[in-house]
């Protein structure tokens, strides 16, 4: 049985995180990231599996600083939309944006080409993302977790790293578990050591996959007012994916209802959970609220 913390109804950002002052009165790096996020542009994007058609000329944005949440039946494309972005899937046609760059493709001699590694290793960098699994390195301590990406990809000094984590570490309520390893936490705490991670790299984008799907049910609304304030609290562009439709009303400045590899509608939360327009949508929250 995993530890239980405090930390787990702790669901507030401390009151310091924009900065605690440090023993030399200069205020350390802001734990959460700052700077102007860019937009995200999904233009007659198609993507398969073998002969399964995930997404279908998919045509979508997400403004910069925009908060949007994607709802849709299981299936039906959501994630692989996150992990196109994340590079962890290859599109088969179209273009990605994010900002005024392709994240697949680059120009090359006035020509749009594939992109090369570099390419792809720049664009990445502005985007973060949050697993359902946590998918923390089980081999490393909680402070290491959050250290080695930005030591290994953004070249941080050790100190400079340790104190950028140390920061989120307490944003996130964990500060006292630095040296724990991620099995003897519970699967909150290993959520919050993971969004703190994913924040460590001071990503622009943030993508959220049904961060509390695998969590005791218990654990679920400290993790999502975490995230909720983080989110209101930065300037991030966030894009969502959950079957929890009160954390996508409460998180969301547009949500947008997938289906069959299309967005079938969008709106404001209060609309688009009060007065869907499309059957789709109503059958599908219908379901959601059945189960
Ligand atoms: N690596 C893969 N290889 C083959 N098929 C895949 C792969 N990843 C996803 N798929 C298929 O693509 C489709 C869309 O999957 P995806 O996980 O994006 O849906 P989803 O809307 O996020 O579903 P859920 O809400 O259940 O997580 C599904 O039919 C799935 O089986």
């Amino acid at each position: 049985m995993p530890p239980t913390d405090p930390a787990e109804d702790a669901s507030k950002p401390s009151a310091d995180a924009g900065g605690v002052p440090t023993e030399k009165g200069k205020a350390p790096e802001a734990p959460l990231p700052r700077g102007e996020a860019p937009g995200i542009r999904f233009e007659k994007v198609v993507k398969r599996f073998g002969h399964n058609v995930v997404l279908r000329e998919l045509d979508f944005s997400v403004a910069p600083g925009e908060r949007v949440t994607l709802i849709g039946p299981s299936g039906s494309g959501k994630t692989t939309i996150l992990r196109l972005l994340m590079t962890l899937e290859k599109l088969d046609d179209g273009l990605i944006w994010i900002g005024d760059e392709t994240l697949w493709h680059m120009e090359r001699g006035g020509k749009r080409v594939p992109a090369g590694q570099k390419h792809l290793h720049e664009m990445r960098k502005q985007v973060g993302m949050v697993f359902q699994q946590f998918n923390l390195f089980p081999n490393m301590n909680v402070l290491r977790n959050l250290t080695e990406g930005p030591v290994r990809v953004l070249g941080l000094s050790k100190d400079e790293a340790v104190e950028r984590a140390r920061g989120l570490l307490d944003l996130v309520g964990l500060a006292d578990k630095e040296n724990a390893h991620p099995t003897q936490l519970s699967g909150g705490q290993q959520q919050r050591v993971a969004i703190a991670r994913a924040l460590a790299m001071q990503p622009r984008v943030l993508l959220l996959d049904e961060v509390t799907s695998a969590l005791d049910p218990e654990l679920v609304v400290g993790v999502q007012d975490l995230l909720r304030d983080i989110a209101r609290q930065s300037d991030l562009t966030l894009l969502c994916v959950t079957h929890e439709m009160t954390f996508a009303k409460d998180i969301s400045d547009r949500v947008l209802m997938f289906d069959q590899g299309q967005i079938v509608e969008e709106g404001p939360p209060d609309r688009i959970f009060g007065e869907p327009s499309e059957q789709r949508t109503r059958d599908f929250l219908q379901a959601v609220l059945a189960t």
